[in-house]
């Protein structure tokens, strides 16, 4: 007799319903995926994607094929790593950041400091792309590794490939230039993060303006935030304003990191964003969240690239890199996160709120 085991059922998370608040919202653009299936199609959506991460660095995507459904039950899925795994089963996998610097595993709330003494109320678990089937996870998740490795497989080849196609072809290189050095086939710092945000007690939102995760930029190449009902992202304008990210219904955000300013010389600057406390209407809702983070290989170096007339023609007014040697995107990934939200003295310029330090020769600033 075979015995077929049904997988345990994953509680279906309810989303928050939208902010009725009329908030200072920013103005993003939205590309329509659908059209960027074939060569001519993306030629098409060059300028558009070109504008839209030379002015805001952020970007939507909609239309991509990923259906709300599938979409719904990853948000699910991320709540369960967090709400549905024992405190003793998540210590077995908890991260080991500040000595590996990687996000492998979970990072346990209160790791990082955020400000006056404040420190975090975020609980993640971070899963890398090449070790979702085959790699060791929490019993709970176990049945639905394969489910996770097809989805982070999806949204690769359907999202991050696009981009990084049009991105290329902004540059006026190859359109395939990126794809390799970011496939599954070497080492990198690529990874799907389940998330919940949790309230901070009153006293502590005071201590720290309502900031749950300082400004800051992304060090790899993209990354896609799964858009979700809570309004608590933002991101910094040109001219030094926070605005808020407004939910789209099915939408991705996709945003550069600073890989993508080493690999053009500062031609794209990455966004600087943060995540804080939500409306007084979503304040008793945990904020639920699913990222993609994708990283060059470990061994790529960030480097100016060589091939491209953009990259050439039109290089950075200030270089962060503090002597000339170019960091690998192993060594600048692994740096940052094991300097990240540490409570080291900083440099800090308190009339511009920023804090500066050095990582891996890189001046990397913190926006308060
Ligand atoms: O949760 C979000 O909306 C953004 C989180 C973020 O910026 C990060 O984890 O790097
Ligand atoms: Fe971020």
């Amino acid at each position: 007799m075979t015995i077929i085991t049904q997988p345990p059922v994953v509680p279906h998370f309810v989303q928050a319903e939208t902010t009725k608040e009329n908030l200072d919202w920013a103005d993003l653009d939205a590309v329509d995926l659908s059209k960027a299936k074939t060569h001519e199609g993306r030629k098409g959506l060059v300028k558009q994607v070109h504008d839209a991460m030379k002015n805001d660095g952020f970007l939507f995507v909609t239309n991509h094929s990923v259906t709300p459904q599938q979409m719904s039950r990853m948000f699910d899925l991320s709540n369960y790593a967090v709400d549905n795994v024992s405190d003793e089963e998540k210590q077995k996998y908890v991260g080991n950041m500040r000595e590996n610097g990687t996000y492998r595993g979970y990072k346990p709330r209160k790791f990082w400091h955020i400000a006056g003494g404040v420190r975090d109320q975020i609980e993640q678990y971070n899963m890398n792309f090449r070790e979702i089937k085959d790699g060791t996870h929490p019993e709970p998740l176990r049945p639905f590794l394969s489910e996770i490795d097809d989805f982070s497989d999806q949204i690769h080849s359907d999202i991050i490939n696009t981009i990084l196609r049009l991105i290329a072809m902004s540059l006026e290189l190859d359109e395939d230039y990126f794809i390799q050095m970011h496939d599954r086939s070497a080492n990198a710092e690529t990874f799907l993060r389940f998330v919940n945000y949790f309230p901070h007690p009153e006293e502590e939102e005071n201590k720290s303006g309502g900031v749950w995760l300082k400004g800051h930029t992304d060090f790899m190449t993209l990354t896609l935030l799964f858009s979700q009902p809570v309004a608590s992202l933002q991101i910094m304008t040109k001219d030094g304003q926070w605005k808020w990210v407004k939910h789209v219904e099915n939408g991705v955000l996709v945003n550069i990191g600073e890989a993508i300013e080493f690999l053009t010389g500062g031609y794209y600057k990455p966004t600087i964003h943060r995540v804080r406390q939500p409306p007084l209407d979503q304040q008793n809702k945990t904020r639920v969240g699913l990222l993609y983070f994708c990283s060059a290989h470990d061994d790529v170096v960030l480097r100016p690239i060589a091939e491209s007339p953009v990259v050439q023609k039109g290089g950075d007014s200030e270089s962060r890199l503090l002597d000339d040697k170019f960091p690998t995107a192993g060594e600048y990934g692994k740096a940052r996160v094991m300097a990240y939200g540490g409570t080291q003295a900083l440099k800090q310029d308190v009339q511009k709120g920023i804090d500066e330090e050095v990582v891996a020769g890189v001046l990397l600033r913190h926006y308060n």
